[in-house]
């Protein structure tokens, strides 16, 4: 493929073209054809930001496709669809919703959005259908179900799910997608609620490269960085490993939280000095002040985290790779859950910790 770096000489191009000289300065295996987001799409300290965005050989960039003219469906308008939804709507796309609750749909269908009443009827209508569902379960019934996108779909047409699902899932709903002859792209996204509303998530896309391809402007209305795996179950194993790395590292923190609290310390002050060194990541300094005021406004709801991690333990089961780590941080998340916190933002996995301790005191 083409570098197509630099599309247009304006300010904004130029001020990617000085990031990426940077960031190739500190990433020898910087991707050449990946094309940064206008510099003025990042929200803040961009240039530190886009050293990450370009960290990979297989970060990619749409050089053939600037616009889709297609109708978009999409389905599942939870917490991250309904943001995702609503910027393909301000983009301009025509665009089709169902949500299982109906009236999640209203919002959209008052700022343009065409409703249609089941996943079959949005699919046949729409060149291109997205899913965004809970877990396996609902991702098999909302496509594969009595009045599933499956049966509406057809030569010409593709069906992009970005629910974060388990491989044999993916794997599963490829096949009955292909019967059909349509094109099957798996996409799971990280990136949380604040990033989908900005326009900022990261693709983590695999199955049919021509879908790839097609739906490449799209991806890049609703995200920052798109990364192409190659065969259907790679995306949504690359999500799994993602998430159980995060899983971890919530756990963790939530235990130096509280350690520092019972030992005397501030752990205000303990969010500030992770975040100032090499263990520093954004994920700590935006939920750790909340944290520590035990507040957990839900971007990632609780339950989603433990799905991601009983699905990560499943993987690594299937290939014998030990994660004793995520094993007893699923435990956390699982006792979370059974406080009633599965609706909580997944920070909350803290509140079971305090409870544990309280077991033993
Ligand atoms: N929130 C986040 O930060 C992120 C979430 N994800 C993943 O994205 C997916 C969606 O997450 P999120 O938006 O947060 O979740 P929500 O719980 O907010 O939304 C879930 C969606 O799935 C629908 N749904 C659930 N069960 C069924 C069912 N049986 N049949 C039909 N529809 C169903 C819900 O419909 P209804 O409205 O009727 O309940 C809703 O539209 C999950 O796989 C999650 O792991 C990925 C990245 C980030
Ligand atoms: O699946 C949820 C991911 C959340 C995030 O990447 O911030």
């Amino acid at each position: 493929m083409p570098s197509t770096l630099l599309a247009k000489p304006n300010i904004n191009n130029l001020l990617s073209s000085t990031a990426m000289a940077l960031c190739s300065a500190f990433c020898p295996r910087i991707s050449t054809n990946f094309r940064p987001k206008p510099f003025s799409s990042f929200p803040s300290k961009p240039l530190l930001s886009l050293s990450f965005k370009v960290f990979s050989s297989q970060a990619t960039d749409a050089s053939s496709q600037d616009k889709f003219s297609g109708r978009v469906g999409f389905l599942g308008l939870g917490i991250m669809g309904s943001p995702m939804a609503l910027n393909l709507i301000k983009a301009g796309c025509d665009v089709i919703v169902w949500n299982r609750t109906k009236s999640k749909c209203d919002p959209l269908i008052s700022l343009g959005a065409k409703y249609s009443s089941s996943p079959e009827e949005v699919a046949a209508n729409c060149d291109v259908t997205f899913a965004m569902l809970a877990d396996p379960e609902s991702a098999i019934d909302v496509a594969c179900g009595k009045n599933g996108a499956v049966s509406g779909m057809g030569p010409g047409k593709g069906y992009v799910d970005v629910s974060t699902v388990d491989v044999a899932t993916s794997k599963l709903i490829n096949e009955h997608i292909k019967a059909r002859g349509a094109l099957f792209l798996e996409a799971p996204v990280s990136g949380s609620k604040k990033p989908a509303e900005d326009g900022q998530l990261i693709f983590l896309t695999a199955g049919d490269r021509s879908l790839y391809e097609l739906v490449s402007p799209l991806l890049d209305i609703l995200g920052k960085s798109r990364f192409y795996l190659g065969k259907v179950g790679n995306g949504a194993a690359m999500k799994l490993v993602v998430n159980m790395i995060m899983g971890s590292m919530m756990a963790s923190f939530s235990e130096g939280i509280l350690l520092s609290k019972k030992v005397g310390l501030d752990p205000s002050v303990l969010v500030e000095v992770v975040s100032q060194g090499a263990i520093s990541a954004p994920m700590y300094s935006l939920k750790g002040p909340s944290m520590v005021k035990s507040q957990y406004p839900t971007a990632f709801p609780l339950k989603h985290q433990q799905k991601d991690l009983r699905l990560a333990l499943g993987l690594a089961e299937s290939v014998s790779q030990s994660t004793p780590i995520a094993a007893a941080a699923n435990e956390l998340y699982k006792v979370a859950k059974s406080y009633g916190l599965s609706d909580e933002d997944f920070s909350a996995v803290i509140e079971a910790l305090k409870a544990k301790s309280q077991d033993t005191a």
